[in-house]
């Protein structure tokens, strides 16, 4: 049987985090949190420091396992049962804050290195493979916009190439779902807004889940923003109605 399945299909989200609770050392870093994403939706997770959105992240890709609650992947699969490595088979990518691209090689062979493999029996032909790599590695470029710096070595780019190279070799592994943590940080406020039609333009194909700081960053973006606090949803909706709320802007936007 398949690890982790829990049953059929119900049509319904494509993530679904249930009563998820995770204590470290008597502390409720998430508590009670339920959360559901649609296919395709960006949404963005805000909150102040240590509510628990790295953690939240942490437990989605299996890295942490939480105490209580499940993590429904497609209606069908709990992920809370499956290793990190599994969660990433089943589909979820995540970039973390940091890049962490391969600095010695140019910009197409890090995309080139992240591809995923072909599936099924290795092709026989090789040159149909090299194709169809090519014509992958030339759509990435073309989606991040460094088709111009192709030949760069990647150790030459700015801090936010460096994040769409990343971002970039996270779509070469083709994620259903992408998990993006603080991606504008350190950015100009040109490259932020760049980052935020990039991440548009990869939603509805895939679907996008960011952790942010930067408001405006999380304006651009223009999705359902979820708000924690304390381990668990404090509220949700646009920005503007979530910023509208006297308990978000006391515990965050008004510090
Ligand atoms: N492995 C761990 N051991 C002990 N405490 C932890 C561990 N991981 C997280 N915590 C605690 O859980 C709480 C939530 O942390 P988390 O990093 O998830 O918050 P966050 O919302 O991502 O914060 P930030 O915005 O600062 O990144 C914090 O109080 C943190 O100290």
């Amino acid at each position: 049987m398949t690890p982790g399945l829990i049953g059929a299909p119900l049509n319904v989200a494509q993530l679904y985090l249930d009563g998820v609770c995770r204590s470290f050392d008597g502390f409720k870093a998430i508590n009670g949190l339920s959360l559901a994403v649609e296919k395709g939706e960006l949404r963005a997770v805000i909150g102040p420091n240590g509510a628990g959105k790295t953690t939240m992240m942490d437990i989605i890709t299996g890295k942490t396992r939480p105490d209580e609650g499940k993590v429904v992947w497609n209606g069908d699969t709990d992920l809370t049962r499956i290793d990190e490595a599994g969660v990433a088979r089943l589909g979820i990518g995540r970039k973390f804050q940091k890049p962490t691209v391969f600095e010695t090689h140019s910009v197409e062979d890090n995309i080139r290195l992240a591809l995923k493999a072909p599936r099924g029996v290795f092709p026989v032909l090789f040159d149909r493979r090299s194709a169809e790599e090519n014509r992958r590695v030339t759509e990435y470029l073309d989606r991040i916009r460094l088709t111009h710096l192709r030949a760069e070595t990647a150790a030459n780019l700015s801090h936010g190439q460096k994040q769409w190279l990343e971002i970039g070799m996270l779509l070469a592994q083709e994620p259903q779902l992408l998990l993006v943590d603080e991606p504008a940080a350190g950015m100009t406020d040109a490259e932020t807004m760049e980052t935020a039609e990039l991440l548009k333009s990869i939603a509805g194909e895939r679907t996008v889940i960011v952790v942010e700081h930067d408001m405006d960053f999380v304006r651009a973006l223009n999705c359902r923003v979820t708000v924690l606090h304390q381990g668990s949803v404090l509220a949700e909706g646009s920005l503007d109605h979530v910023s509208a709320r006297e308990d978000v802007i006391e515990v965050y936007l008004g510090r």
